[in-house]
């Protein structure tokens, strides 16, 4: 495994889990997705912001990694410079060795706002088939991929209702199997769940680890709840405050078949949660890694 990286450093006073300084980078050719030197600085009226410093970690094929950080830390930034929406005032975003300059077509994202995502004149399986219909697929490929993707996020009693007829858990699937539908290699996600019930996020989390499993898809999974990043990612990548640089990226070394119950009562669970608490708490009083450029 580790043949592959070039960075590492120990961890610190936390648990002993592997943890890459600020981000971890592969050797080249093994990354799906590569952030490089990202900068971001927003020209505003009341003059430069500067959102993100510099940004630098990969993701490998099939990856599934969490990022969290402070409020304001740039998350959103990032993902917009990811996902082509954005450019980035400097440095790089790879996907699969090529440079994004637009959003590409190997990129799926899903966001917060299930409501605002979807068009709530089109019914549920309109919906999900739109991307693949903007591609010019042909119209039995198209239902196929629409089928199988409503039967993995448990959906396919409703294909013929409208978004506003459905719960907000059901609105936030019918956008993730819009997604998968998509068959996309990467698929960024911008707290997919902030704004549903405890239950029906839970049972959506449970949903990400099943579809990420059967379709091999690398995942960059954003959110503010330290126990969701522990319990979905493989990594966790933690973000510092305002100027942003990547804080430590922590390796999840839970047992892959994960459940609600027995995974979050895991000892190791909690010192890993318990760790990236802490990590975010030193953030905000503004802690940057010891090689971070201030
Ligand atoms: N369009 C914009 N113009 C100017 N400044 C912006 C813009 N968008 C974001 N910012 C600033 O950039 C910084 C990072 O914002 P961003 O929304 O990316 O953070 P975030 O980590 O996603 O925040 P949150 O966790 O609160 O959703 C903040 O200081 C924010 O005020």
């Amino acid at each position: 495994m580790q043949s592959d990286i070039n960075e590492t450093s120990g961890l610190a006073g936390g648990p002993a889990a592997e943890t890459f300084g600020a981000g971890r980078v592969l050797a080249e050719g093994k990354a799906m997705l590569s952030v490089r030197n990202l900068k971001k600085v927003y020209q505003t009226d009341g003059g430069p912001v500067e959102a993100v410093r510099n940004l630098t970690f990969d993701l490998r094929a099939g990856e599934l990694a969490c990022l969290v950080g402070p409020s304001g830390s740039g998350k959103t930034t990032l993902l917009k410079c990811i996902s082509g929406l954005m450019a980035p005032t400097e440095g790089e975003v790879l996907l699969d060795g090529a440079k994004v300059t637009g959003p590409p077509k190997k990129m799926a994202v899903v966001f917060q706002e299930y409501g605002r995502s979807l068009f709530p004149w089109m019914r549920v399986h309109e919906n999900v088939e739109l991307p693949l219909k903007n591609q010019g697929m042909a119209k039995t490929e198209r239902n196929r991929l629409v089928d199988e993707a409503l039967e993995a996020v448990g959906l396919s009693h409703v294909p013929m209702s409208y978004p506003w007829q459905l719960s907000g858990g059901m609105q936030q699937r019918v956008a993730i199997a819009r997604a998968v539908a998509y068959q996309p290699e990467v698929l960024l996600m911008d707290e997919p769940f902030a704004a549903v019930d405890a239950q029906t996020r839970a049972d959506l989390e449970d949903l990400i680890r099943t579809v990420w499993k059967k379709l091999g898809v690398t995942v960059l999974f954003v959110t503010h709840d330290i126990d969701e990043s522990v319990y979905l990612g493989e990594r966790v990548i933690i973000l510092s405050s305002s100027p942003t640089v990547v804080q430590e990226d922590l390796v999840i070394d839970l047992p892959e078949e994960r459940d609600q119950l027995n995974t979050r009562a895991l000892p190791r669970f909690t010192e890993l949660r318990h760790h990236v608490y802490e990590q975010i708490q030193l953030a905000k009083t503004g802690r940057r890694p010891a090689d971070a450029i201030r």
